[in-house]
């Protein structure tokens, strides 16, 4: 399942030399592109001298976390398929190595075994963007998030795990930040893709599937989404097998999109290009932060998506909207600023419908409480007690 989920086919094996760069044009001086190429030419040639040189390169490339190109923002070692360049290398999977701001292109390591690790430089809008996994952002447990400001608070009924102030927070200031340990394109096949790539690399580095396990499966998921991603288990086995699925193989399928589902944030929206479409980050900590329609947080990246301006590090960092005392529970607004002024049937309504639960915060308690609406009062009045974290 695993290599089936990992490798695209191709029909024929293109004639391609170390470095390829597409569309082709006269090389100028490419400082950037040329000594990160160095690590795929030194790989398909033996150099010893240009390996460590590269390696050294490779070191501090991984302080940058994120590299720019000229509208895209994408973490180092990304997983990219090559589109629009040639039918033969359509779909074809590329690791991220860098940007070359000369040549405006990036600098990208085939990842099939068969291009023997050579290399390509492309323009921006020749790939799509896949799924990246980043091991080392993975927490390693424990019961306070970087910095020791917020930590894991006891389990409530209906909501799971939240997180809460350790000490008094002042408003405005930044609890804890921290970047994802996997971001993915808004598709369940990279997300299945992502998956098998941490379980794989489970052996030698197990952080991030750990950290990925550690997440809610969406327990108070509705009966809706648990069955939508379902169907998307079977949508997935399908496209990448043509042997029946077990139903303990499309179960776990299923969990794993449903851990998904319920963890994800917003990262990137997605520019105009083709195949951008936006992408979703699990992280250790920030993914355990509870929905509020009164929020006591926020989580910058978000608000950065409305204002178009990415956190330059990959870094997102949850911020205290007013003061907290120590045991008051932290928590955000999952949905678009504009959620805040709904009514809670609309509200209740929105996270329903993208984030596949019913919003039991204490405000929608409250005021499903003053007007009832249908079916759920009961259910609702009698959780009023149970929940309580402003
Ligand atoms: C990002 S996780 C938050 C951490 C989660 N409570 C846990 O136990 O790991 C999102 C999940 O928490 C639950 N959740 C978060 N906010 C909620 C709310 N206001 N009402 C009901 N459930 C909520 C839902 O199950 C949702 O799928």
């Amino acid at each position: 399942m695993a290599a089936v989920l990992s490798l695209r086919s191709s029909p024929s094996l293109p004639q391609c030399p170390a470095q390829v760069v597409f569309p082709p044009t006269p090389r100028e001086d490419l400082p950037l592109g040329r000594t990160l190429a160095l690590s795929a030419f030194a790989a398909a040639h033996g150099s010893c001298k240009a390996a460590k040189r590269a390696a050294r390169l490779r070191r501090a490339a991984m302080w940058l976390g994120c590299l720019h190109g000229l509208a895209e923002r994408l973490p180092q070692h990304s997983t990219v398929y090559l589109t629009g360049l040639s039918p033969d290398l359509e779909g074809e999977p590329c690791e991220v190595l860098g940007f070359d701001p000369s040549a405006k292109r990036w600098l990208l390591r085939f990842l099939h075994p068969r291009f023997e690790n050579q290399s390509c430089q492309v323009p921006e809008q020749c790939f799509t963007f896949g799924y990246c996994v980043q091991p080392g952002a993975a927490a390693l447990g424990g019961s306070a998030a970087p910095g020791g400001a917020a930590r894991e608070a006891k389990r409530r009924p209906g909501l799971g795990r939240g997180l809460e102030a350790a000490e008094q927070l002042e408003q405005g200031q930044v609890i804890f930040e921290e970047c994802p340990f996997l971001i993915t394109a808004d598709d369940v096949n990279e997300v299945c893709r992502a998956y098998f790539k941490m379980r794989a690399a489970s052996g030698d580095s197990p952080g991030a599937l750990d950290a990925f396990n550690r997440l809610s499966a969406g327990e108070h998921f509705s009966q809706e989404a648990v069955q939508r991603c379902e169907a998307q288990a079977a949508q997935v086995w399908q496209a990448a097998t043509s042997r029946a699925a077990s139903p303990l193989e499309l179960r776990q399928i299923a969990e794993v999109l449903r851990r998904w589902e319920a963890n994800r944030f917003l990262q990137g929206a997605g520019g105009a290009g083709r195949g951008r479409a936006g992408r979703y980050a699990l992280f250790s900590w920030v993914s355990l932060l509870n929905h509020s329609c009164q929020p006591s947080a926020m989580l910058d990246s978000l608000s950065a998506l409305q204002s178009g301006a990415l956190p330059e590090d990959g870094k997102s960092r949850v911020k205290a909207l007013r003061g907290l005392a120590p045991g008051e529970a932290i928590c955000i607004n999952y949905g678009p600023p504009e959620l805040l002024e709904w009514d809670v049937a609309r509200r209740r309504e929105y996270l329903q419908r993208q984030n596949g639960f019913t919003c039991r915060c204490p405000r929608c308690l409250t005021e499903a409480k003053a007007k009832p609406q249908g079916e759920e009062k009961s259910d609702l009045v009698s959780s009023v007690a149970e929940c309580s974290y402003t």
